[in-house]
């Protein structure tokens, strides 16, 4: 078990990469506090692009953005500013089985002078562990003023063939389709797939979905947070991409908790933390 810290000399941007036990390890930019690599057993669960910008110029394509204070368009730039601010990086060390980091973000001359004018603290632990991998952001409001926001983990899982790829525990939620506008319909499948450009929004969900691809399978538990973004560009939307590779869509899906069609509101001094747990199953069938 090792912590690593790689500076900036060369011009590349600062990063941790914590190691655990069984080959597992997991690597953190402080630049938007992005995971760009998470393994277990030695393989890599998650997606990083080939043309992804690992020079600060642009949000990461890949790995965990984090999206905050507003998912999607809106009065901020896309998605708000968390992903794309270097946060500070506050410590890393052992705690039992698992290797932990911690990052912190508040407010600065920047996002006082935007539409999100708060004063704010979110602290990110990152938790490692031989088959998982948990990500929580702890939101605390340190403004006189009560603020609301949307935020969500855009988690990129890397897969070996879409096409064969199944997201369980859908079924029976609502979801709005992005692509065609309809909402609040009803998902009755057990199985989902997806073989075209996707962007849903599924809300009632239960606290655990499941993405299985061959004889493995990744659960997602979210805590506090109320929704779950499936994300596919496919093919036309992926060439659109400058930091996508053409035939990328091909291995990943985001299956992404937040909290996105309501907003969380935080009065001052107020507290919530969610986030996310990773964990890697063998599946037998
Ligand atoms: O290109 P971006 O800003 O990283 O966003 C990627 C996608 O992120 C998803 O979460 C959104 O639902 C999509 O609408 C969006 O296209």
């Amino acid at each position: 078990m090792s912590v690593e810290k790689i500076n900036s000399s060369d011009g590349s941007l600062e990063r941790i990469i914590l190691k655990g036990q069984n080959k597992s390890s997991v690597e953190i930019y402080l630049y938007g506090a992005t995971v760009t690599s998470w393994k277990s057993g030695g393989r890599e669960r998650l997606f990083l692009s080939s043309q992804a910008k690992l020079d600060g110029s642009k949000a990461i394509r890949g790995g965990i953005p984090l999206v905050f204070p507003q998912f999607g368009p809106g009065e901020l730039p896309q998605h708000g500013f968390a992903r794309t601010r270097k946060w500070e990086f506050l410590d890393a060390f052992e705690h039992g089985e698992s290797m932990v980091a911690q990052f912190r973000l508040t407010e600065n001359e920047e996002t006082l002078a935007s539409k999100w004018p708060y004063k704010f603290i979110l602290n990110y632990t990152v938790d490692l562990t031989a088959t998982t991998l948990s990500t929580i952001i702890k939101y605390e409001n340190t403004d006189t003023r009560e603020f609301s926001f949307t935020s969500l983990m855009h988690t990129y899982f890397r897969v070996p063939d879409i096409s064969s790829t199944v997201v369980r525990g859908l079924e029976g939620s609502l979801y709005a389709n992005k692509i065609t506008g309809a909402d609040n319909v009803a998902e009755d499948r057990e199985n989902v797939m997806i073989a075209e450009n996707e962007d849903r929004v599924y809300i009632n969900v239960p606290d655990t979905v499941s993405i299985k691809y061959g004889k493995e399978q990744v659960s997602v538990r979210r805590f506090n947070f109320e929704d779950v973004v499936l994300w596919n560009p496919w093919a036309e939307k992926a060439a659109e991409m400058s930091d996508f590779g053409d035939n990328e869509f091909k291995n990943m899906i985001c299956v992404e908790p937040g909290t996105v069609s309501n907003r969380i509101s935080l009065r001052p001094g107020q507290v919530i933390s969610c986030g996310q747990l990773l964990a890697v199953n063998d599946v037998l069938a």
